[in-house]
C-alpha cells in the first residue's frame, strides 16, 4: 500500500488555482521530494492532506485514511509526524511545554534520542526563539512519537549547513529503519541529497513524478570555462551542450585574450573531459543546473515563475 495517495486534487481560492488535478503516490518506506518554486502550490497540498482545509475536487489518502473523513484522518495521525512551514507554537510557553502538549497527544517516545541531534533551549519560551531553534523544536516533536508516515514542509529552512547535514542523515536513517517520508522544497540541490524520487508541482500542476538520478541525468550541469585565448565555438558545442555563450573577452594586463564558455551539460562527461584536456584552463567550474534553468528547458515558461 503507498502511504499517500493523492488523485486530482485540486483547491481554488476563488483568484488562484493552487492545486489543479494532482495526481502522485507516496510509496511506504521511500523519501519523496515534493519540489516546486515558490507559490507552485506545495503547502496547499500538504495541508489539505494534513486535513487542515479541504480541497475543492479530488481527495487523497494518508496511511490509508480518507482525508475527507475525519474519524479516519485523526485515527491515521497518531502515526503520523507533521511539521508545518514556520510553526506556529505558542509563544508564551517553553519548549519542554510546547513538547509536552504534543507527547500527550501523540507520545514521545523518542523524545530524549531526538533532542541529542536536535537540541533547542527547551527552557527558554518560544518568543525568544530563533528561527532555527523553532525549526529544531518542530522536527523533534514531528518525529518524537516515532511516527510510519512524517510529512515536513520546507523543513530545512532556517538549518544552518551543519545542521541541514545533520538532518540530511537523520532522515535516510529514518527511511532505513522503515519511515515514509514526505517533504516539500523549492532547492533541487537539496532533495537531489536525500530523496529517492520526487514530484514537481509548478503553477499548481504536476509536471513529472520521477526519480531523483533520471532528473538529475537529464537536468545536467551548469560547466564555465575561462580559456587563455581563442576557443572557436565549434570546439565546444558538443552533443549535450545546452544553451552555449563562447565569449571573448579582453584583459588588459594579460597577454592577448581569454575565452568565456559557459553551457549546460547532459553528455558523457568523459568526451567533455577530452575537449577541456586540449584547452589553457584559467578557470572551470562545474554545478547542478539551477531549478528554473530545469523547468525552463523540460517545460518551457508558458506558466512564468509560479
Ligand atoms: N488561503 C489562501 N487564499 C488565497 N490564495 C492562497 C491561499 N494560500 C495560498 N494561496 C495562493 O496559492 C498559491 C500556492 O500557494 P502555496 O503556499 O501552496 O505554494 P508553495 O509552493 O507552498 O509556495 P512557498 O514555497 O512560497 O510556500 C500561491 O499563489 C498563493 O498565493
Amino acid at each position: 500500500m503507498s502511504a499517500i495517495e493523492v488523485a486530482g486534487l485540486t483547491k481554488d481560492y476563488g483568484d488562484v488555482l493552487a492545486n489543479d488535478d494532482v495526481t502522485f503516490d507516496v510509496e511506504s518506506g521511500e523519501i519523496f521530494g515534493y519540489l516546486g518554486p515558490n507559490g507552485a502550490g506545495k503547502t496547499t497540498t500538504i495541508r489539505t492532506l494534513m486535513g487542515l482545509q479541504s480541497p475543492t475536487d479530488g481527495t487523497a489518502t494518508v496511511l490509508g485514511a480518507d482525508i475527507r473523513s475525519e474519524s479516519e484522518l485523526v485515527a491515521a495521525k497518531q502515526r503520523i509526524g507533521y511539521l508545518p512551514a514556520n510553526p506556529a507554537f505558542d509563544e508564551t510557553a517553553t519548549g519542554e511545554e510546547v513538547l509536552d502538549l504534543h507527547a500527550s497527544l501523540k507520545g514521545d517516545q523518542r523524545r530524549e534520542e531526538l533532542l541529542e541531534l536536535f537540541d533547542p533551549p527547551l527552557e527558554r519560551p518560544i518568543r525568544d526563539y530563533s528561527t532555527g531553534n523553532v525549526q529544531k523544536l518542530g522536527l523533534v516533536q514531528a518525529f518524537m512519537h516515532d511516527p510510519d508516515l512524517v510529512v515536513m514542509d520546507e523543513p530545512t529552512s532556517g538549518l544552518d549547513p551543519l545542521l541541514q547535514r545533520r538532518f540530511n542523515e537523520f532522515v535516510r536513517s529514518e527511511r532505513d529503519r522503515g519511515t515514509t517520508v514526505f517533504l516539500s522544497s523549492h532547492v533541487l540541490s537539496e532533495v537531489r541529497q536525500i530523496c529517492d524520487r520526487v514530484g514537481i508541482i509548478r503553477g499548481g500542476r504536476i509536471v513529472t513524478v520521477e526519480s531523483v538520478a533520471d532528473l538529475l541525468g537529464r537536468s545536467g550541469k551548469s560547466v564555465t570555462l575561462r580559456v587563455a585565448g581563442h576557443v572557436e565555438r565549434d570546439a565546444v558545442d558538443l552533443p549535450g551542450a545546452h544553451d552555449l555563450v563562447v565569449e571573448r573577452v579582453d584583459v588588459p594586463d594579460d597577454d592577448g585574450r581569454v575565452t568565456e564558455v559557459s553551457f549546460t551539460y547532459t553528455g558523457d562527461v568523459n568526451e567533455l573531459a577530452d575537449i577541456i584536456a586540449g584547452f589553457d584552463l584559467l578557470e572551470f567550474g562545474v554545478e547542478e543546473a539551477p531549478l528554473e534553468d530545469v523547468f525552463m528547458r523540460f517545460y518551457g515558461d508558458e506558466e512564468g515563475t509560479a
